[in-house]
């Protein structure tokens, strides 16, 4: 997969890119991640890519050109079709389904703005679809970008190792993720629950969906409303909320 990032701040996302498993990704070349600046598209010898907001009103808005040279260039630079993404509060929250989604994509490009945004004609023009990291306001879409480059591209096959990708299972599942816990198996902030150190793998994943359901159950039943639960989750949960009601 090939990400295409246009910003301000190149250097920002390329090293955002190149750690941890997603910089393995692109060792391994699962992933390709690169970077564009608008201001080695603005037409003047300022370099503007700024200009006052029209109306009046404080701050400044990324003008059209340099944009929309940036994405000429980042469209032509590969024969895969781009879909492009503008990172915004005005956005579509991101959810790990759309993750999944944007995961299996040939190429997407991430348009980071900066001030007070882009001119609304380029995103009119240009972006297919715009997504928020949540409700809100950073000083530009970079981090936004760097949440989708990480998210994105743990999912790209060959990315986790078998350890890894079970975490993620456990979450691609619509619940909140389960305890974890490691050595020692006693501490005196307490003792490692007994079922993981039986060597029940059965009763283990029974007890890790258990505190899955429960914890969304606690901590964001929303979640929960959006999901059907088969016949062992419902007892599951219903036992969690009987412990959790003594
Ligand atoms: C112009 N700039 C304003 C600030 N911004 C965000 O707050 C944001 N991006 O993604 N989710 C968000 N929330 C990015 C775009």
């Amino acid at each position: 997969m090939r990400i295409d990032v246009v910003t301000l701040f190149p250097d920002f996302m390329r090293q955002c890119a190149a750690v941890g498993v997603v910089g393995r990704a692109q060792q391994r070349e699962l992933l390709q991640v690169e970077t564009w600046n608008p201001r080695d598209y603005a037409t003047d010898n300022y370099r503007t890519v700024d200009g006052r907001t029209c109306g009046g009103g404080p701050g400044m808005v990324m003008l059209v050109e340099p944009l929309r040279a940036a994405l000429k260039a980042v469209r032509e630079a590969a024969p895969e079709p781009v879909h492009v993404i503008y990172l915004s509060p005005q956005g579509t929250r991101l959810t790990q389904g759309r993750v999944e989604a944007l995961a299996k994509l040939p190429r997407i490009a991430l348009l980071c703005g900066r001030y007070e945004g882009v001119d609304e004609r380029l995103l009119a023009h240009e972006v297919d679809e715009e997504l928020s990291i949540g409700d809100y306001v950073l000083s530009g879409g970079e981090l936004g970008a760097a949440v989708i480059i990480d998210a994105v591209g743990r999912l790209q096959d060959g990315a986790l190792n078998d350890a890894q990708s079970a975490e993620q299972d456990s979450f691609s599942n619509g619940l909140l993720d389960c305890p974890h816990y490691a050595k020692p198996v006693h501490d005196a902030l307490g003792d490692v629950p007994e079922v993981l150190l039986s060597g029940d793998h059965a009763a283990i994943r029974r007890w890790r969906l258990k505190q899955s359901l429960g914890r969304t159950w606690l901590r964001r039943p929303d979640l929960l409303a959006q999901r059907a639960l088969d016949v062992q989750s419902r007892a599951l949960l219903d036992e969690f909320r009987r412990e959790h009601a003594q």
